[in-house]
């Protein structure tokens, strides 16, 4: 996915020595800078950007807060996976060290990312959460001084190579590995103490190379199911020297020869910027013109989340112009990081992982299993009851139904046979044909009533008989 480059402006607090000159940036509001020609009111420019930061009564406040707003976020893109890359630009003395060094009682970006990352380690390391995660960190520093590149912690060589992808290493860069923080921390002020640095009119302490402090971090995060998932990154912290127009830094042999060299590379990573910016990019974009835009090749238009701190001295005019146009354009640059993380399985830990899990679910299966069986047998059985016993009721009820109506109808049939009869022999003696006739008839209808009953009786006799829970008395 692509991500513009964030670019943050950091305006610097007055030293003693601006007291009697005239401040001329103001930060507005979060995202506005302005900046005012002396003496001239009307020229007053406005610049937008992702943050602007101003200084306060508290430089420790400030120092804190600048990390807060703005360097966290790329330590947590690093600890998902992502190539990240803070750098300081600005003019000479506008407080790029101070910005991502600092010292001892005012920590910079570097310090504190490294404190952060070993709490965030040790915070993983020690959770009892089943999913651990193991860290190995590594560091690495050099200095990029009149077009060489130099390591500020091993005395090894170095030289910038490009791999078969395309991207660009420094061979024979020598990493270490950190296990605390002041461990990481003793290797930053060794490689600092190492950098070339002189004296300007401008800064006593000005750094006269690029440095490039590397942190590369490795997770290995392990599932209880036997996934491994790997994730890396390098974090690039980047403290640019200044850029400085050679009269207003006063210098003369060495110093100018590291500034134009300076300015060089400073240029062409100007250039590298905007053709980058362009919507339609040329193809061959010149990074191998200077060390820094070689090193740096990645970081600037590939494989990283990056971020541009464009540092501002208060009471420069020229100065702060081409440094925040220089920013401007840098905002409309393009990288395209991408998460390095890759999955594995380790086969073995997964199978006995899996057969745990297997027995611990079958046991928990036919726990929840066997009571949820049994309820829902009971509802049955009961469902069963309360139907048989309905059924029971009615076929009682029509029992005694059948057995009053049956009763009633055999006694009426006695009586009709009786009467019946008593009318047959008192008529025999009489020969009226029809009257005996239908005096037969009716004598046969009554005697096919009387088996009919006595088949349906038997019948109903022997329904209630099969039903004990009858009782017809
Ligand atoms: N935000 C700030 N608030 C107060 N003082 C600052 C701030 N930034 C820088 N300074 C002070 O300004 C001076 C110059 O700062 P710094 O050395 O960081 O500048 P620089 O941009 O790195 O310069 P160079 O490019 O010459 O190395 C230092 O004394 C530093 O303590």
């Amino acid at each position: 996915m692509s991500d513009n480059i964030k670019v943050s402006v950091r305006l610097r607090k007055p030293l003693e020595r601006e007291s009697a000159e005239r401040v001329i940036a103001q930060v507005v509001s979060e995202n506005l800078i302005k900046v005012e020609q002396r003496a001239k009111r009307e020229e007053t420019r406005n610049f937008e950007f992702d943050l602007c930061c101003t200084y306060s009564e508290s430089l420790e406040e400030d120092q804190a807060q600048l990390y807060e707003q703005l360097a966290r976020d790329y330590l947590l893109h690093a600890l998902d996976g992502y190539n990240t890359c803070i750098f300081a630009y600005g003019q000479t003395g506008s407080g790029k060290s101070h910005t991502m060094t600092g010292s001892a009682e005012l920590p910079g970006i570097v310090p504190r990312m490294c404190q952060e990352l070993f709490e965030v380690r040790e915070m993983y390391e020690s959770s009892d959460d089943q999913a651990s995660t193991q860290f190995k960190i590594r560091c690495s520093y050099l200095e990029i001084y009149n077009e060489t590149v130099r390591d500020l912690l091993g005395a090894n060589k170095c030289r910038i190579r490009e791999r078969a992808d395309k991207t660009t290493f420094v061979e024979g860069l020598q990493e270490f590995e950190v296990n605390s923080v002041d461990e990481i921390l003793d290797y930053l002020r060794q490689g600092s103490e190492r950098k070339t640095v002189g004296a300007t009119l401008v800064n006593e302490q000005s750094s006269r190379s690029h440095t490039i402090f590397t942190i590369n971090v490795e997770q290995k995060e392990n599932s209880p199911l036997g996934h491994v998932l790997e994730r890396r990154s390098s974090i690039r912290l980047i403290d640019l020297a200044g850029s400085e127009r050679a009269n207003a830094s006063g210098a003369t042999g060495e110093r100018l020869k590291e500034g134009s060299n300076i300015n060089k590379s400073l240029s062409t990573l100007g250039r590298v910027i905007a053709m980058l910016a362009k919507k339609k990019q040329p193809r061959l974009i010149p990074y191998r013109d200077a060390a820094l835009t070689w090193v740096l090749k990645e970081s600037l238009g590939g494989n990283s989340k990056t971020c541009m701190i464009a540092c501002v001295s208060p009471c420069d005019f020229e100065e702060t112009m081409s440094t925040l146009r220089y920013a401007t354009l840098a905002r409309s640059v393009k990288t395209f990081a991408q998460l390095n993380t890759q999955e594995t399985v380790d086969g073995k830990v997964q199978m006995l992982a899996m057969r745990q899990q297997l027995d611990e679910l079958q046991g928990a299966l036919s726990r929840v299993g066997d009571q949820r069986l049994v309820r829902e047998q009971m509802e049955k059985i009961k469902l069963t009851n309360q139907f048989l016993e309905a059924r029971i009721e009615r076929e009682r009820r029509a029992a005694v139904d059948y057995y009053s109506q049956y009763a009633q109808a055999s006694s009426e049939r006695d009586n009709l046979v009786q009467v019946l009869s008593s009318i047959v022999s008192s008529l025999q003696s009489f020969d009226g044909g029809k009257i005996r006739e239908s005096l037969v008839a009716l004598k046969q209808r009554s005697e096919e009533i009387g088996k009919q009953l006595e088949a349906d009786h038997l019948e109903i006799r022997g329904a209630i008989e099969a039903c004990p829970s009858i009782d017809l008395q």
